[in-house]
């Protein structure tokens, strides 16, 4: 079976720098994929020519087994929507009419409608006639996690999804992403917290130096040799009663 998300061979730069370095990776739908590695590996620059934001040097990244960037503008958004890192906004719009941006194509009384539910989705309904440069940074990320959500679309890009929410909304986040791959959806999240990664994903693909070297479920992929090469972690997973939970310490500790 093609898989909805597929990339294969990807190398790109940025300023010069290689950013994606080989990296292949693949995403069916009814998938959530956890895209992790340490600060500058090439998440969000993977994410981006997925989204076919980022050109390739080499190799494909394609959306439902065509080329990203063969696709229409409309025909990316039906196959992959694109939560940026980048948590800005321009204008301050209530929040409705920027979930609401999230659905284009629809007319606006159902972008509206899509809107509506996917800010109750995350949460936020409450602030949906709130401007948004008059909300916290938390509240301002789960808008644009709505925006992500109120698109008619197949598969899900979002970078960082829970950076900056406190802990129950990040729990409350990835059980709505998860719930959306059960839902018949292509999830591809990047994160750093391994924890919850590890509780929450089907898959995690580490990323490091712009390629994946472990794709495996979330243990197989995140084994102490993994952790200790590409995190610098010396770690091991324990159990916890509500999922495997993360003992470490900087493996190169300054000064030793
Ligand atoms: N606009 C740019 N110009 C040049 N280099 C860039 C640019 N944006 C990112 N980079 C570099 O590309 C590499 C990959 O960055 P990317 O943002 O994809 O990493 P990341 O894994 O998402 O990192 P983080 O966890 O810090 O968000 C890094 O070395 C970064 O310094």
């Amino acid at each position: 079976m093609t898989a909805w998300l597929t990339m294969w061979d990807a190398t790109a730069r940025l300023g010069g720098r290689r950013v994606l370095d080989g990296a292949d990776l693949r995403v069916e739908r009814g998938e959530l994929v956890a895209l992790v590695g340490p600060n500058g590996a090439g998440k969000s620059s993977l994410i981006r020519a997925l989204a076919g934001l980022l050109p390739l040097d080499t190799g494909v990244a394609r959306l439902a087994g065509d080329d990203v960037n063969d696709l229409s503008p409309r025909e990316r958004s039906a196959r992959a929507v694109y939560l940026p890192q980048e948590r800005r906004i321009a204008w301050n719009l209530p929040a409705m009419e920027v979930a609401a941006l999230g659905a284009p194509f629809l007319s606006g009384a159902d972008a509206l409608a899509a809107a509506r539910k996917a800010l109750d989705e995350v949460e936020v309904g409450g602030l949906a006639d709130r401007g948004v440069a008059e909300m916290s940074g938390g509240e301002r990320a789960r808008v644009l996690l709505a925006r992500a959500l109120a698109a008619p679309s197949q598969a899900l890009l979002v970078d960082e999804p829970i950076a900056g929410l406190d802990p129950e909304a990040q729990l409350m986040v990835l059980e709505r992403l998860r719930a959306r791959a059960g839902a018949g959806q292509a999830v591809l999240a990047s994160l750093h917290d391994l924890p919850l990664a590890a509780r929450f994903a089907h898959r995690v693909a580490v990323l490091d130096h712009g390629r994946v070297v472990a794709d495996a479920a979330p243990l197989a992929a995140l084994t102490p040799d993994i952790l200790q090469r590409v995190f610098g972690l010396s770690a091991r997973w324990v159990d916890g009663p509500d999922g495997p939970l993360l003992s470490a310490v900087r493996a190169r500790p300054q000064g030793s």
